[in-house]
């Protein structure tokens, strides 16, 4: 007899790329502007797709992609990123009898409005760094896991670092110091506790607010006071604390992953036979670098959180 297999499949589609413009007249604050690029992807009855040619329970990726665009156009008033993934994952698992599941994936381009001579342009916008991004997923009961995250969020800060008292072995080179140059490219990743279509939140646009919210707490938490900034002992300890002050603002947070690769910036000193101290460095001159990096993350969780 021929072996039997357990076959877990999934489809849909990704690199859908959709901007969204929704006209509001300059008196209300003007334009709102997106530019997403969504993918999705969906848990399906459609075994004898896999196992014959009978393809009549698939939903086409195709049609997954054009599904985006009308659920874009559908969105007549404004949409925050996390909301719109839960629309889509709404639609797949009720529309479709044989989906039980979708994952919708939307990262953010980050177009920002302009200003010109200090004042928000009505419809002008650049494109900024970080990107933020979230990952849904809406299975057919209504259940929810919404995760947000910002990536490539560039931190950098001149002095008020340093980094002492680690290991001292035959391998070790690096100098202890109390001065140095701290640079990092944040990831994080949160969880909103909304786990039920029906718990979310009717007010439109929290989910943009939030991020905006967060990724003030987290810059000014690695950067300190204006003034005297903080000093930071680690990499290790400055995410902690950036983790904790999120945790702590933000009580409906369950948990934060953080990753916060350490970008060194190495002292130049040259020196020559013929040339003896040509640059001596004097907390000056560094040669960037981000290869190779320093990798430091950790996820910071409520010691009372049922995750
Ligand atoms: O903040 C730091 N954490 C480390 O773990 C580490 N390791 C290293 O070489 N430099 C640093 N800096």
């Amino acid at each position: 007899m021929a072996e039997r297999f357990d076959l877990q499949g999934r489809h849909g589609k990704s690199r859908v790329r959709v901007s969204r413009v929704w006209r509001r007249p300059a008196a209300a604050g003007g334009h709102l502007f997106v530019e997403w690029s969504v993918a999705v992807s969906v848990v399906s009855d459609c075994l004898p797709s896999y196992t014959s040619d009978d393809n009549s329970a698939i939903v086409a990726t195709d049609s997954i992609k054009n599904t985006v665009y009308v659920k874009a156009k559908e969105c007549t008033e404004v949409v925050s990123m996390e909301e719109f993934a839960v629309i889509l994952g709404r639609h797949f698992t009720s529309v479709y009898p044989q989906v039980s599941e979708a994952t919708v994936t939307i990262t953010e381009r980050p177009w920002e409005r302009v200003l010109v001579d200090g004042k928000p342009h009505s419809h002008g916008f650049k494109l900024g760094s970080e990107k933020h991004s979230t990952e849904v997923i809406v299975k057919k009961s209504g259940s929810l896991l919404i995760n947000s995250g910002i990536q490539g969020y560039s931190l950098l800060k001149t002095t008020q670092s340093g980094f002492e008292g680690f290991v001292r072995d035959r391998y070790t080179l690096l100098p202890e110091t109390k001065e140095r140059i701290v640079a990092t490219e944040v990831t994080a990743w949160w969880r909103y506790p909304f786990e039920h279509v029906s718990q979310l939140p009717s007010k439109p646009f929290c989910f943009t607010q939030r991020y905006q919210d967060l990724k003030k707490v987290l810059a000014d938490t690695f950067f300190g006071p204006p003034d005297v900034g903080v000093y930071s002992p680690s990499v290790q300890n400055t995410l902690y604390l950036m983790g904790r002050e999120v945790l702590t603002r933000f009580p409906d947070i369950a948990s934060i992953q953080l990753r916060m690769p350490n970008l060194h910036f190495l002292p130049v000193n040259l020196s020559g036979k013929e040339n003896p101290g040509l640059v001596k460095f004097a907390d000056d001159v560094y040669m960037p670098t981000d290869e190779p990096h320093g990798t430091i993350e950790a996820t910071l969780t409520r010691a009372n959180s049922k995750l």
